[in-house]
């Protein structure tokens, strides 16, 4: 795999490893242009598959679209890297139902975006109106396509802290009580409440939990210093939730599976008086994640969550192809180049406990 340098080659055999299919990673941003080319390698080095975010600068909202981009998004990979782009459309206010299930039919994408305008990076285009959405997501729900959601609300008055909760009870839960036989995947989760959410509507209703949420707190954000690089949407809430998202990875649960959301922008674009949110964990994403389960003592688990339970969900078979992990300490980097910056990578300065082995 190559990405991660180990520091120690001539560990004992006895390290604890472990092997799993190669998993996937059901919400990744990879950007457009210099930035694709710079961050791709890196997904394709721990994802067999994944989910590929329709927030570009304008937005993938059409079949044609979406086509070139996964087109663009081939053309960046490494040869033989063996990975398959998963498209989605963003979905706005003017989605018209037959271009979704065109795309859908046609095999172009697999799944639709839903982001509140406003809520996150590059949504501003997205639904202001969840309710006039109906025939779109009606006909979703005809042809077995789920739709992904930003589940945060856009209420400028709501706390940042409170934000999911809010759309969960105002806006996700009329959701599901209009469309009962969607499917729905909740995005990032952040909370111990949508944690139940997810596992009460489940198996139609899935949830992806990232890997620096389940790392990182609120508190985390202000360690020693404002972290910029820390700061993603929805933002990190309590201990208590990073607790029970940890709960729920670990629980063997098939409603919850990867989606790391490894979001890059530019080390200018986040130390910058403004930040903007996003996390680039896609080069210690399965280093993380496999920590997280080594030290809830539930390696036993991290495949379900990692490689089964997701492929699932979409109706896909599981990976050919396995992948090893090695509790062996090992670096990644500490950033990517891109033209004249770079995008600061999510854990590259420190040590980590997990290695890809390879
Ligand atoms: N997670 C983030 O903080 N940012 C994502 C958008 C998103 O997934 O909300 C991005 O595109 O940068
Ligand atoms: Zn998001
Ligand atoms: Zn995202």
């Amino acid at each position: 795999m190559g990405m991660t340098e180990l520091f120690d080659d001539a560990a004992p055999k006895d390290v604890p490893a472990v092997t799993i299919r190669r998993p996937d990673d059901w919400h990744i941003h990879l950007r457009d242009g210099a930035m694709l080319r710079a961050v791709a390698p890196f997904t394709a080095a721990q994802f067999a598959r994944g989910i590929i975010m329709p927030n570009l600068v304008p937005p993938v909202t059409t079949v044609a679209a979406a086509a070139a981009y996964r087109e663009r998004i081939l053309a960046a990979m490494p040869t033989g890297a063996g990975f398959t782009p998963l498209m989605t459309c963003y979905l706005t206010d003017a989605t018209d139902p037959d271009e979704i299930e065109k795309g859908f039919a046609e095999k172009v994408w697999v799944a639709a975006k839903l982001y509140p305008a406003g809520a996150t990076t590059n949504s501003h285009g997205g639904v202001r109106d969840l309710v006039a959405l109906a025939p779109v997501l009606e006909r979703m729900e005809r042809i077995g396509m789920p739709v992904l959601i930003h589940g945060e609300s856009t209420d400028p008055s709501v706390d940042i802290f409170d934000r999911e909760a809010v759309f969960m009870e105002q806006s996700l839960l009329p959701l599901l009580k209009r469309h009962e036989g969607l499917k729905v995947t909740i995005e990032h989760v952040t909370t111990a409440e949508t944690v139940e959410i997810v596992r009460a509507h489940a198996p139609r209703v899935a949830g992806t939990v990232t890997p620096h949420h389940l790392v990182l707190n609120r508190t985390s954000l202000f360690q020693g210093g404002l972290r910029p690089h820390y700061y993603c949407l929805p933002v990190a809430k309590r201990e208590r939730h990073r607790l029970a998202l940890r709960a729920a990875v670990t629980s063997g649960d098939a409603c919850f599976f990867i989606g790391t959301d490894t979001a890059p922008h530019l080390r200018n674009a986040k130390e910058a008086a403004c930040g903007c949110a996003g996390v680039f964990v896609g080069a210690t994403a399965l280093q993380t994640y496999a920590q997280v389960f080594d030290e809830e003592n539930a390696l036993d688990r991290f495949e379900a969550f990692a490689s089964l339970n997701g492929a699932a969900f979409h109706g896909l078979a599981p990976n050919a192809g396995t992948i090893t992990l090695v509790r062996r300490p090992g670096r990644a980097l500490a950033a990517v180049p891109v033209e004249d910056d770079e995008v600061v990578v999510f854990r590259g300065e420190e040590p980590l406990p997990w290695s890809i082995a390879g």
